[in-house]
């Protein structure tokens, strides 16, 4: 995607050395850099190759012709699943839209959802959405792989990645009438576990750094922003940052996105090897649908700091 501001470069890693295998030196640097990009800005930039572009095309035509069904067909998606329901028609965020998939690298997971929004069937839509749903699911592991061999517990990723369930997000921004806000998608951090973002074409994304400068993240077929969301924020004990970003729609064209949003099924701790004095244990276990069910209950965000502190 690339990325600038007058001080800032979120780091971007170039997932296609053919040396980037675990042990190599390569794998050892590019974990390094995952570390720092997850500690400074939350986030680094994937170059990708392995999701062809015309799979990236695809499944944006796809996305097209999903937010042009009517609204009463998008509006029954729904979930049991907090996070996991179409959302829009936001006074504060007029031009959003978003439709996620659940479950979307399986058969059955896109199928109910291609069923739900074209009961006739769309094998185009199915295949597409599951296709690039794998891809993006391998790209997820290699860098979930990363962050944790960079703070040495590669021996957790396995179960981590077992209690692992995936989202598939479509994001339409729509051109603004005059008067109307810019802004597509307010400042805020992901509820995730991690997410990884694609944008087609048209820019609008943000990330703030450190001391509060708004990044530009530039749209690329190639390039995959990996964000560290408020869950391994907490897993890390506080040494990753969950990243602030938001949308800001400054072409004032169309805009098409979509995101691999990952969330645990259960309950997970904080490793021990990353409690010392610097580190203080500062969560007990972590009960990922739990917090988004006491939040979607509330009606109002609460911080996974206090959700999941240590009680004194
Ligand atoms: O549309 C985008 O590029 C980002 C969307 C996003 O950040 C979100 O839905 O959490
Ligand atoms: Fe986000």
């Amino acid at each position: 995607m690339g990325s600038q501001s007058a001080e800032h470069k979120i780091p971007v890693i170039d997932f296609t050395k053919k040396n980037l295998k675990p042990g190599t030196d390569e794998w050892v640097l590019a974990c390094k850099e995952v570390r720092n990009g997850f500690e400074e800005y939350g986030c680094f930039e994937a170059v990708y190759d392995k999701i062809p572009v015309d799979l990236h095309n695809s499944v944006f035509a796809a996305a097209e012709s999903l937010f042009d069904l009517p609204l009463e067909t998008k509006m029954q998606k729904t979930s049991e699943r907090p996070y996991h329901s179409y959302y829009g028609q936001f006074s504060v965020v007029p031009l959003y839209e978003s439709l996620g998939v659940d479950n979307p690298t399986t058969l059955q997971g896109s199928r109910k959802f291609t069923n739900l929004m074209w009961p006739a069937g769309n094998e185009n839509f199915r295949e597409t959405t599951q296709s690039m749903s794998k891809l993006l699911v391998e790209l997820y592991e290699l860098a979930t792989r990363m962050v944790f061999d960079s703070y040495g517990v590669q021996r957790l990723h396995g179960s981590n990645m077992a209690l692992t369930s995936y989202l598939l997000r479509f994001f339409k921004y729509r051109t603004r009438q005059p008067n109307e806000t810019d802004v597509g998608l307010q400042c805020h951090k992901d509820r995730t576990f991690m997410s990884i973002v694609n944008q087609h074409q048209i820019e609008g994304l943000q990330v703030k750094s450190k001391d509060g400068q708004w990044i530009d993240v530039k749209p690329s077929a190639s390039s995959f922003l990996i964000i560290a969301g408020d869950i391994v924020g907490a897993w890390s004990n506080d040494r990753v940052r969950p990243c602030e970003h938001q949308v800001i729609m400054k072409e004032n064209k169309t805009r098409y996105s979509i995101g691999l949003f990952a969330f645990i099924n259960g309950v997970i701790d904080v490793p021990e090897d990353l409690v010392d004095e610097k580190y203080p244990l500062k969560y007990k276990p972590i009960d990922h649908f739990g917090w988004l069910r006491f939040q979607e209950q509330r009606k109002a965000p609460y911080p996974i700091k206090v959700f999941s502190a240590i009680s004194e």
